[in-house]
C-alpha cells in the first residue's frame, strides 16, 4: 500500500523508457567511441569489427577463415583490427615481442572458456597467471621431454599395429575410407594409451566406434567455447542458452562433462589397480603423474585428473589434423610422394629403418622431416590465433604502439605464409624449401613457425606429436598405396580447430620397386 504511489503504471512505463533510452544512448556512445576515439581507431579492418566483438565471435563460431587467416591480411596488411580492442598481427617479426621472454604478455580471457574447474589449480593451457603456470609446467615438464616420450614408444607401436591391421582389411575389402577419421582415431587411441592407461587405446581403431562420442565432441564443442569470450559480458548466458538450441552443442556440452567423468574414472581405476597389486604400465604418463602426487605437496589427485582431461582436448585433434595435412598434400603432389617413398625404401634397404619403426631412426630421414614441417606449415592445426594481453605500460610491436590491456593475436595460418620468411611460393606445398636455401634459411623459417606456439607457453606435447607422426607415416606409406578418390579436394573448417574432412581414399597393398 505504501509503495503503490511509487509503482503507478505511468511511473513504471516512464522508468522503462528512461532505462531503454539510457541503454540505447550507451550503445550509440560505445559505437562512436570504438569507431572514432578508441586508441586502436587507426588500425585497418572491417567496419563491424571496429565497433563490436560480435564480428570476431561470428568468425570463430562459424569457422570463417577468410575473417582471421591469410585472406584478411591480404586485404588489410600486417595489422588488422578484428574487434574494438583486438588487433591481429601477421608480421613474423612480432612473434618474439609478443610470445618471447622480453615482455610479460599474459594469455587473454579467451582461455577461460576452456577451464574445466576440476582442481583449484588450472591446467597449463588455460592458466593465465604466469607464476602459477611456471610452477605447474616445472612440475610436469619432465614427462614431456623427447627422452621421456621415447619411453611411451611401445604404446605408440601398439596403436600403429592396430592401424596397420585396419589398413590391411581395407586393402582386402577395397572399401573407401575417410583418412581424416582414421587418423583421428589413431591420435585419440594414443592419448588413451599413455594418459588413460588403456592398452590399445580407447578402442576407437580396434572397434571402429567413437566411444563417448569424443570425436564428434571435437567437431562441435570447441567452436562455441572458443567464441564465448567475444560475446559482450552481459549477453554470455543468453548466448549459451541460444547455442543449446543446436542439438550438436547439447551433445558437445554433455561430452564435455563425460570427458571429466572419464578422467576421474581413469585415475580412480589406476589407483585401485595399484592398491590391489595388479600389474600396471609404469611407463605411461598416468603412472608418472601419480608419482608426482607422492613426491610433491602442491600437486594432488585432482591435478592428475586435470592433466589427463586437458590432453583429450590439446593432444588428439591437433595431431590428427597435422597428420591429415601431411597425408593429403603428399597425395595431391605425386612427385613429392614419390621422392619420399624413395627415401623410405632406401632407408629400409640399407637398414636405417626396421619394423617397428623407431622414432630415433625415422627422424634421420631428411626428406621426411621436410615433408612434416611443410605439412604443418601450410595447414596449422589451430584455425584461430593465440590471444595475448599487452602488459600495463604498453609495448611497441613492429613500429606500432599498443597500450596496456590491448588484446593482440597472431595466427599461424597467416604468419606461416609470409613471403619474406618462407619464400615467394609460400602458398604452395614445397618441402624442398626446408633445405633449398641452406641451414640458416631453414633455421629462420623454424623460428617463425607458430604451429606449436612460441616461448614459455610453447606446446608441451610436441614431442608426443612428432613421435606419433614420424613413426606412423613411413610405416603405412612403405606398405600401402593410397589413392584420393576422384583426386577431390578435402573440406576444411577454420574455427578453433582447423579440421579437415572428406579425405576419401582407397587402400592397396603396395608393390615396391626392387
Ligand atoms: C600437431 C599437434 C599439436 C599442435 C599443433 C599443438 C599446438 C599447441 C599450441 C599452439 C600451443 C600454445 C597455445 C598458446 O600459446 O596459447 C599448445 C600448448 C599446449 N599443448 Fe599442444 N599442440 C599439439 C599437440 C599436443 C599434444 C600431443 C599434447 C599433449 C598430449 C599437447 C598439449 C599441450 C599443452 C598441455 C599445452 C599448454 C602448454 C603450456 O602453456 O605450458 N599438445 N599446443
Amino acid at each position: 500500500m505504501l509503495l503503490s504511489p511509487l509503482l503507478s503504471q505511468d511511473k513504471i512505463v516512464l522508468g522503462c523508457e528512461v532505462l531503454a533510452a539510457s541503454f540505447v544512448a550507451y550503445l550509440v556512445g560505445l559505437v562512436i567511441y570504438n569507431r572514432y576515439f578508441h586508441p586502436l581507431k587507426d588500425f585497418p579492418g572491417p567496419f563491424w569489427a571496429s565497433i563490436t566483438t560480435l564480428w570476431y565471435c561470428r568468425a570463430v563460431r562459424c569457422g570463417r577463415g577468410q575473417d582471421h587467416q591469410l585472406p584478411i591480411h591480404k586485404k588489410y596488411g600486417y595489422f588488422v583490427r578484428l574487434a574494438p580492442n583486438l588487433v591481429q598481427i601477421s608480421d613474423p617479426a612480432a612473434i618474439e615481442t609478443i610470445y618471447g621472454p622480453k615482455h610479460e604478455f599474459i594469455k587473454g580471457e579467451f582461455y577461460k572458456g576452456f577451464d574445466p574447474k576440476i582442481s583449484k589449480r588450472q591446467d597449463n593451457f588455460t592458466e593465465q597467471n604466469e607464476a602459477a603456470h611456471a610452477r605447474r609446467r616445472r612440475t610436469v615438464a619432465h614427462l614431456y621431454t623427447q627422452a621421456a616420450v621415447l619411453e611411451y614408444e611401445p604404446s605408440v607401436d601398439r596403436c600403429i599395429a592396430l592401424f596397420y591391421k585396419r589398413m590391411e582389411e581395407f586393402a582386402e575389402s577395397g572399401a573407401v575410407i575417410d583418412m581424416s577419421i582414421w587418423l583421428r582415431k589413431y591420435t585419440f587411441d594414443i592419448i588413451g594409451e599413455i594418459f588413460y592407461g588403456r592398452e590399445g587405446g580407447f578402442g576407437f581403431i580396434r572397434d571402429n566406434v567413437d566411444y563417448n562420442n569424443w570425436c564428434h565432441l571435437m567437431d562441435v564443442m570447441p567452436n562455441p567455447v572458443a567464441a564465448i569470450t567475444y560475446v559482450p559480458y552481459g549477453l554470455r548466458n543468453l548466448y549459451f542458452m541460444f547455442q543449446m538450441l543446436y542439438p550438436e552443442t547439447r551433445a558437445g556440452a554433455k561430452g564435455f562433462f563425460t570427458v571429466i567423468d572419464q578422467s576421474h574414472a581413469a585415475v580412480k581405476q589406476r589407483l585401485d589397480d595399484m592398491a590391489a597389486g595388479k600389474p600396471v604400465n609404469r611407463h605411461d604418463v598416468l603412472s608418472k603423474l601419480l608419482d608426482i602426487v607422492n613426491e610433491k605437496g602442491d600437486f594432488g589427485i585432482l591435478d592428475v585428473t586435470t592433466e589427463i582431461w586437458a590432453m583429450i582436448w590439446a593432444g588428439s585433434d591437433t595431431t590428427s589434423i597435422a597428420l591429415c595435412s601431411i597425408f593429403y598434400y603428399l597425395h595431391k603432389n605425386p612427385s613429392t610422394l614419390a621422392k619420399l617413398l624413395d627415401e623410405i625404401d632406401t632407408a629400409f634397404a640399407d637398414g636405417t629403418l626396421k619394423t617397428p619403426i623407431r622414432f630415433n631412426d625415422a627422424i634421420k630421414l631428411p626428406y621426411l622431416h621436410a615433408v612434416v614441417r611443410e605439412g604443418m606449415r601450410i595447414h596449422g592445426s589451430l584455425g584461430t590465433g593465440l590471444p595475448r594481453i599487452v602488459p600495463s605500460g604498453g609495448v611497441e610491436i613492429c613500429g606500432k604502439y599498443f597500450a596496456g590491456g590491448t588484446e593482440v593475436i597472431m595466427n599461424a595460418n597467416a604468419v606461416q605464409f609470409d613471403k619474406g620468411v618462407f619464400g615467394e611460393d609460400s602458398e604452395s606445398f614445397v618441402p624442398e624449401r626446408w633445405f633449398r636455401d641452406g641451414e640458416r634459411a631453414a633455421a629462420n623459417m623454424e623460428r617463425h613457425m607458430l604451429q606449436f606456439g612460441y616461448g614459455k607457453r610453447i606446446c608441451i606435447g610436441r614431442h608426443i606429436t612428432n613421435t606419433e607422426m614420424y613413426k606412423l607415416l613411413p610405416t603405412i606409406l612403405h606398405d600401402f598405396e593410397f589413392e584420393l578418390v576422384g583426386n577431390k579436394e578435402w573440406k576444411t573448417w577454420q574455427g578453433w580447430f582447423h579440421q579437415q574432412s572428406d579425405v576419401n581414399v582407397t587402400v592397396k597393398r603396395r608393390v615396391r620397386r626392387t
